[in-house]
Parts: structure tokens; C-alpha cells; sequence
């Protein structure tokens, strides 16, 4: 469990994110919803450790972040960042495999198991048939499933994502999101995403925390808080929610311009 109590964090002196209360359970997908620049990212990268807070803390499982050393939250969280880099040398296969990095002993190689593993996420990606070739040769596409692999390829109780969907076509935004939800549901993962379209979150994520300011606005069950009057609040949007053959869809009304 990853909990978020009274959370001021931000860059230099200035905070961006202020008294901020979250948790995030195992079994449960999360998605991280608001305007840009509101704090979504900085709140992600306070839970990793990345930046100290000015007050509050965050824990996983009791233990404050800070305490964790890096070799053990990385076998125990996985982070997609929303902009990712490797060296041009780099390729896929190699990508993936530093996913198994920190599970493995210091001088130890791979596994069989890492080896199956790292086969699955290539699998899952669509990517099986190009491990030999330069990360940094892959469409934009290809290159984000690609660093999704490498955190499928870690392995671990949580995984935070930003944006993780940036760049997928709409088949794997889908497949994506699926493999997240099956992730929680059937392997009882703790998974928190950015998410900016609302219809994925609708679809796939449990629970959303909607951020305005550098503040929770409103979290709890996806249902309950994505609807018309917190978006009006959140996002200043004009948008109905309605139910179609079962499923949440948030509909935007159009500028009245284009209307
Ligand atoms: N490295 C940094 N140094 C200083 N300020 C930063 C830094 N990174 C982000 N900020 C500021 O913090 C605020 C929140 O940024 P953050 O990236 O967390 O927003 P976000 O909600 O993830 O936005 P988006 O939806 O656009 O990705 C913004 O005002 C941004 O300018």
C-alpha cells in the first residue's frame, strides 16, 4: 500500500503540490487525472523519491520512500516516466533485459525465469521480432511499447505510469490499458497511471484522483468521481457522462464556435 499523507512537495523553495492526501492499494488501478501542469508528474515522482517533500510524507507499506534504498524499490516499484531516453547504442532486447536489472544478484546474468520474462513482455508489446534493433531506430509508437516491455520486464508489485499511452495507436492504447487492469485484478498489482483521456479511465481504471492545482479535488471509485460537476470544477469543462451498453462515456460538448 502506498500512502500519501498531507504531501507539500515541489521544485526549489516553491511547492506545486500542497497537503496533498492519496493511497493507493494493491489490486487497484489508479489513474491520475487534471489539467496540465497541475501536478500529476510531480506528484509521481514525489512517490519515487525524486524530490523531498517539504512536509508530509509518503510510505510504502509503512516504511517512508526515503528510507527504501534505489536496488530495493526497484524490485519493488517500476516507473514509466513520460519522456524516456536511452543511448543510441541500445537496443531492444537490451532495453528490456535492464528491466531484470535489479532483481538479479550484482554480478549475476539473467535467469531462465528473467529470459521468459523478458520474452513475455517483447510478446505483449507486439515487439518479439525486433529485439536486435536500435531503441532509438523504433517509431514513436514502437519505441513506447518498447520502454512499457522494459517495465513489464521488471517485474513488480507496483508500477507508476505517465502518460503511458502517449503515441500508441488505438488498438494498443486498448491492449495497454487491459494488461493493466488484468495486472491489478488477476496478479493484485498497485497500478497508478496519468491519464488524460478520461474515456480510458472511465474504461479501465478503478479508482481516479482528479488534481487541480497542485491538490486533490476528488478521488475515490472512477464512477462516482468522474462526473459532470467535477469536471466542470476541475477542468472547466462542459461534458456529459452517460452509459452505453454498460460502460462510462464522458462526452465533451463542443466549442460553441464549431458547433
Ligand atoms: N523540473 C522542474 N523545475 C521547476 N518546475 C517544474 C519542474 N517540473 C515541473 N515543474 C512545474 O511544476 C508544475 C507541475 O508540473 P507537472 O509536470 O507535475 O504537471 P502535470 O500535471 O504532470 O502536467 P502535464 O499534464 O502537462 O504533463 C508546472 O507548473 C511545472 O512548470
Amino acid at each position: 500500500m502506498i500512502r500519501i499523507q498531507g504531501l507539500t512537495v515541489g521544485y526549489g523553495r516553491k511547492p506545486v503540490i500542497r497537503g496533498l492526501d492519496a493511497s493507493f492499494a494493491p489490486g487497484r488501478f489508479t489513474a491520475l487525472v487534471g489539467p496540465n501542469g497541475c501536478g500529476k508528474s510531480t506528484l509521481l515522482k514525489a512517490v519515487m523519491g525524486f524530490l523531498r517533500p517539504q512536509a508530509g510524507r509518503v510510505t510504502l507499506d509503512g516504511v517512508p520512500m526515503a528510507r527504501i534504498p534505489r536496488r530495493a524499490l526497484a524490485r519493488r516499484i517500476a516507473w514509466l516516466p513520460q519522456e524516456n531516453h536511452c543511448p543510441d547504442y541500445l537496443t531492444l532486447g537490451e532495453l528490456v533485459e535492464m528491466g531484470g536489472h535489479a532483481r538479479q544478484g550484482l554480478f549475476a546474468g539473467p535467469d531462465d525465469r528473467d529470459r521468459l520474462l523478458f520474452r513475455e513482455a517483447l510478446r505483449t508489446v507486439g515487439l518479439q521480432d525486433q529485439a536486435h534493433l536500435p531503441v532509438n531506430a523504433l517509431s514513436g509508437g514502437q519505441r513506447q511499447r518498447a520502454f512499457i516491455a522494459m517495465v513489464l520486464a521488471q517485474d513488480t508489485p507496483v508500477v507508476l505510469m505517465d502518460e503511458p499511452v502517449n503515441h500508441l495507436d488505438v488498438t494498443y492504447q486498448y491492449a495497454l490499458l487491459g494488461l493493466v487492469r488484468d495486472l491489478t485484478r488477476r496478479h493484485g498489482r498497485t497500478v497508478v497511471s496519468v491519464l488524460h483521456d478520461l474515456n480510458l479511465a472511465l474504461s479501465f481504471a478503478d479508482e481516479v484522483v482528479m488534481m487541480s492545482g497542485g491538490e486533490a479535488r476528488a478521488s475515490g471509485p472512477v464512477a462516482e468521481v468522474l462526473n459532470a460537476a467535477n469536471l466542470r470544477e476541475v477542468f472547466d469543462l462542459d461534458a456529459q457522462v452517460i452509459r452505453h451498453e454498460g460502460r462510462r462515456i464522458c462526452l465533451p460538448a463542443l466549442p460553441e464556435s464549431s458547433a
